[in-house]
């Protein structure tokens, strides 16, 4: 069956390589948010991913992985996405590491459980963006021809508009959003309060909330409300992945 992220407007990512007190993680897990999604650029390891699952799984909220490094794989997440760099300039981040992700885990692979995620990294000073080798400077074109690509003649379910860091371009996200038929936007970059979230979410589907979480919890929790107003049922559901969600 496929699994649908249709429904989702809200995801806080946590970061296995930060420390997050027990307070803070309660709050996260019940406050209404659609999904937590695990994952980070550096220092996510097979032991602090697996510390964080077990945690995260004493609620219901739903909760996926987002594979950054292979030697932290780890069983027993509900979905795991897999990041596809479309605007690296090696081709390691956009499929090299995953054939090699194929090659090493073959016929283990869940894959009805992977949702390919097409990334366009577009903050220069971000980790993910030296890393990857990303192409940042690219105008609102550009990045959405970049999205046509991945979502057109790739097909993916996903185009994650990626700003970590830094609250990005609102006019190129809407840009991009316009140019997409099937692929769910995903945005994510600096939203910290209500009115970053609420600007976000006008021009994307689904919203992702990571640093804030870890420098300002009231601001973080504050970006649910905003997008999801009255339909906050308490965060403890794990509902399912297959609702009939619509854009
Ligand atoms: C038994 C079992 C469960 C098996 C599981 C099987 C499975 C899932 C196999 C893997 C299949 C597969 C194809 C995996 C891909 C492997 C892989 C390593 C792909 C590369 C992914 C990639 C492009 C990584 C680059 C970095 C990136 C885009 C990370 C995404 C997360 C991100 C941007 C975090 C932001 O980071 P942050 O910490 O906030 O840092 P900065 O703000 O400083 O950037
Ligand atoms: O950490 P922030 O800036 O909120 O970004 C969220 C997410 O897109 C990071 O991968
Ligand atoms: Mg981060």
């Amino acid at each position: 069956m496929k699994q649908s992220l249709q429904s989702w407007r809200h995801v806080f990512k946590l970061d296995p390589d930060r420390p997050l007190e027990d307070e803070v993680l309660e709050a996260i897990c019940m406050s209404g948010s659609d999904a937590v999604m695990v994952g980070g650029s550096s220092g996510v390891t097979y032991e602090n991913t697996v510390d964080l699952l077990s945690r995260i799984r004493r609620f219901e909220i739903p909760c996926v992985l987002e594979v950054s490094d292979l030697e932290a794989v780890v069983p027993g997440f509900d979905l795991y996405m897999i990041p596809m760099v479309l605007n690296t300039s090696r081709s390691d981040w956009l499929v090299g590491q995953h054939a090699r992700a194929v090659e090493q885990y073959g016929y283990m692979i869940p894959w009805e459980l992977l949702v390919p995620e097409g990334y366009l990294v577009l903050n220069p000073d971000s980790t993910v963006a030296r890393v990857t080798e990303a192409t940042t400077g690219l105008d609102a074109a550009a990045a959405a021809a970049y999205a046509q690509v991945a979502d057109k003649l790739l097909q993916m379910p996903i185009i994650y508009v990626e700003y970590s860091g830094t609250f990005g371009d609102m006019e190129l996200v809407a840009d991009v959003r316009r140019c997409l038929e099937g692929a769910r936007l995903f945005y994510g970059g600096g939203i910290h309060d209500a009115e970053t979230a609420r600007r976000a979410a006008a021009v994307s589907d689904t919203i992702v909330v990571g640093n804030a979480i870890y420098s300002d919890l009231q601001g973080a929790l504050s970006t649910v409300r905003a997008v999801k107003g009255n339909s906050i049922t308490g965060g403890s559901s794990n509902g399912s992945f297959y609702g009939s969600g619509s854009r």
